[in-house]
């Protein structure tokens, strides 16, 4: 039995705090010590600027901090809920909120190693991580187009899926999805101009295969029922308004039924997000990224969790960025509830995995 699942312990888990110049420090610190009594988060981030902003918060919060060395060499320590773990990874550069900084990339990019590090020693549970500005990654000379990209080439070029999941709320609860609408993406972060490239059979027939599984493994739904949007306007009308409908997304869907997976579609994707369908349904894989989230957040923002499908590991997220327009530190200027949400759906993952 691992350390991170022994028997009275809460669970660990790694919470990556994301770009110091945005809100990702503050939520990570609120949503931790709110949820300190059921799990162990351990924040990964400069222990010194996460005191300064945890004493900003509320001067009762209490860290307690230890080097990735350290934690090399005799493992995760049993610190109590009186205070938050931190592992100590160094920025380079003082921060000021909401002003981006190039020479803090890589130190971000140091705290999703740390992180996967830590699952692979068996540390931590599962990941769960803040927001990050991709831009700044790549403004610190490393390509980077996103943690769901950098996890699974990380992972050992796992293919993985990106699934939003979020609770309806406001103007949109009346949609009957109970619980949650999941929004999945056949592909991630690409200029919209390569999308139909990057659509082929197999890929979405392995895109199906690792939603089924995980919905049924990581989710308890024991037949994922699955909507797949088109491409096109009017899922190509026929062929007249593009053919990635008959030559890739139809033969993929008919291949993943013939395995059994309960795949339907292609739906034109401007009428699939309507009650009568979605009611049917467990998760909608949508082509691209601004063709399934813009829905999902209209429906569910601040409500929502990223989660990775298809990894060896646990990895989940909000459902923001990092919104430096709001990260004026100690202000709780920031709703640090998918923060939560992001935790305890990891949590709940990790409760599945037995
Ligand atoms: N998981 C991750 O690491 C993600 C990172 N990003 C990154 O975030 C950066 C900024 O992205 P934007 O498109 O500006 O989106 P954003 O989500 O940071 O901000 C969009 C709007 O939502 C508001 N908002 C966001 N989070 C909020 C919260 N917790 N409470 C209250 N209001 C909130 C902001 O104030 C802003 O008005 C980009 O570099 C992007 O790559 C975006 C999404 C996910
Ligand atoms: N819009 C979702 C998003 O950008 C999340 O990306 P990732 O960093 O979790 O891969």
């Amino acid at each position: 039995m691992s350390a991170t699942r022994s028997a009275g312990r809460r669970p660990a888990i790694a919470v990556t705090v994301g770009e110091p110049a945005g809100i990702g420090p503050e939520i990570s610190i609120r949503a931790a010590w709110a949820r300190r009594h059921e799990v162990n988060c351990v924040l990964l981030g400069d222990a010194a600027y996460l005191a300064m902003i945890a004493h900003e918060i509320d001067p009762a919060i209490r860290l307690s901090a230890l080097s990735l060395q350290a934690l090399r060499n005799g493992g995760l320590p049993h610190f109590g809920p009186a205070s938050l773990s931190v592992v100590d990874i160094p920025l380079a550069a003082h921060v000021r909120a909401g002003v981006l900084d190039k020479e803090n990339g890589r130190s971000v990019l140091a705290t999703l190693d740390a992180a996967i590090e830590g699952v692979q020693a068996g540390w931590f549970a599962a990941v769960v991580t803040a927001p990050l500005q991709k831009s700044t990654i790549n403004d610190a000379g490393v390509a980077f187009s996103g943690h769901t990209e950098y996890f699974a080439e990380r992972c050992g070029g796992a293919r993985v899926v990106m699934m939003l999941a979020g609770q309806p709320q406001g103007g949109a609860a009346q949609l009957p999805l109970a619980p949650q609408l999941r929004v999945a993406l056949a592909t991630t972060h690409l200029p919209l101009k390569d999308v139909p490239a990057a659509l082929s059979v197999a890929g979405l027939g392995a895109t199906l295969d690792i939603i089924e599984r995980d919905l049924r493994q990581r989710f308890g739904i024991a037949a994922p029922r699955i909507l797949v949007a088109g491409l096109n306007p009017h899922a190509g009308e026929g062929g007249y308004l593009g053919r990635e409908e008959i030559d890739i997304i139809e033969p993929a869907i008919a291949a993943a039924q013939a395995r059994g997976i309960d795949a339907r579609g292609p739906y034109p994707a401007d009428t699939l997000f309507q009650a009568k369908h979605l009611r049917e349904a467990d998760c909608v894989l949508a082509m691209y990224h601004d063709q399934g989230l813009p829905v999902l957040k209209y429906a569910t923002f601040g409500r929502g969790v990223n989660i990775t499908l298809g990894l060896p590991l646990i990895r989940t997220s909000v459902d923001h960025g990092t919104a430096l327009d709001l990260a004026a530190r100690g202000l709780g200027l920031a709703d640090c509830a998918s923060m939560e949400l992001a935790i305890a759906s990891a949590l709940a993952m990790v409760a599945a995995a037995g």
